[in-house]
C-alpha cells in the first residue's frame, strides 16, 4: 500500500523526548498562523493516557496506533509536533520525505530538569537519564538523515527555539496584514504543554 504524501508546507517538528517538540509547535503555530497538531494528544484524546497504551499494547502496539495518526496529521498542511519515537517507522519516514522536517536537537544535560520526575514517558522508566541517552544515541541517525533543518536548543528558550524555526524557515511568517488567528486541532486547544494524558 503507498502512503500518502505531507505536502511540502506542512512543518514536522522530531526530536528527543522532552526536548521542546510540543511547546516550540505551539508557539510556532500561533506565531505564524497555522493549525497546529501533536499526535501525542491526538493519542491522547482518541485513545488514552500514553502509560496506558504501552500498559495495554505495549510499544508495539502503541507504535502502530501512533503511526496511523502521525499519517493523518501531517497530510494536512500546518505544524506538527510528533513523539520522540515516531520516526521509528518506516511508513512515517517515508510520509515526512516532502514536509518541511525540523530536528529539534538537545543534551542530556538540559533536558534532566524536564525528565528527572517524568511519569508520564513509559519509555524513561527506572533512570530517566541513562533511559534518555540509550534512545538519543540509537535515535539520533534517524533524527538526522530525516531532517530538513536542525536546531540546537541548547541555551535556547521555547520563544527562542520558535524564532530558530522561523529563521530557518522565513516562509513561514504570516503576511501581517492577512494573517488570520490559528485554527485549532489536536493540542492547541489545551492551555500546557502535557500531552501524555495523565
Ligand atoms: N527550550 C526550553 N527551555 C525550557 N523549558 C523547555 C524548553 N522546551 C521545552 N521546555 C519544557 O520542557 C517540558 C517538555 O517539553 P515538551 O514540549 O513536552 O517536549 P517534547 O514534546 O519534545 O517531549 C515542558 O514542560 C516544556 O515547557
Ligand atoms: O520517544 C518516545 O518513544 C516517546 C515520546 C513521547 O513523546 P514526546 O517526545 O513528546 O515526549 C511519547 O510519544 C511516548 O512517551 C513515547
Ligand atoms: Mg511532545
Amino acid at each position: 500500500m503507498s502512503s500518502p504524501m505531507a505536502p511540502s508546507d506542512t512543518v514536522v517538528l522530531i526530536g528527543p523526548m522532552a526536548v521542546g517538540k510540543t511547546a516550540v509547535g505551539r508557539m510556532l503555530a500561533r506565531r505564524t498562523g497555522r493549525t497546529f497538531v501533536d499526535t501525542d494528544r491526538v493519542l491522547v484524546e482518541r485513545y488514552g493516557p500514553i502509560r496506558g497504551l504501552f500498559d495495554q499494547h505495549g510499544e508495539e502496539g502503541f507504535r502502530l496506533l501512533e503511526a496511523d495518526v502521525v499519517q493523518g496529521a501531517v497530510t494536512d498542511a500546518g505544524i506538527v509536533s510528533l513523539g520522540g519515537g515516531a520516526v521509528l517507522d518506516a511508513g512515517t519516514q517515508a510520509v515526512l520525505q516532502d514536509a518541511a522536517v525540523v530536528f529539534l536537537d538537545t543534551d542530556a544535560r538540559t533536558v534532566l530538569p524536564r525528565i528527572s520526575r517524568d511519569s508520564k514517558r513509559p519509555l524513561l522508566a527506572g533512570n530517566p537519564l541513562e533511559r534518555w541517552q540509550e534512545l538519543y544515541d540509537q535515535r539520533r541517525p534517524i533524527y538526522a538523515r530525516l531532517a530538513s533543518v536542525v536546531i540546537d536548543t541548547r541555551g535556547l528558550s521555547v520563544r527562542g527555539t520558535a524564532d530558530a524555526v522561523v529563521r530557518a524557515l522565513p516562509h513561514l511568517l504570516p503576511d501581517r496584514h492577512t494573517a488570520s488567528p490559528p485554527r485549532t486541532a489536536g493540542a492547541n486547544h489545551e492551555s500546557r504543554t502535557d500531552t501524555h494524558g495523565d
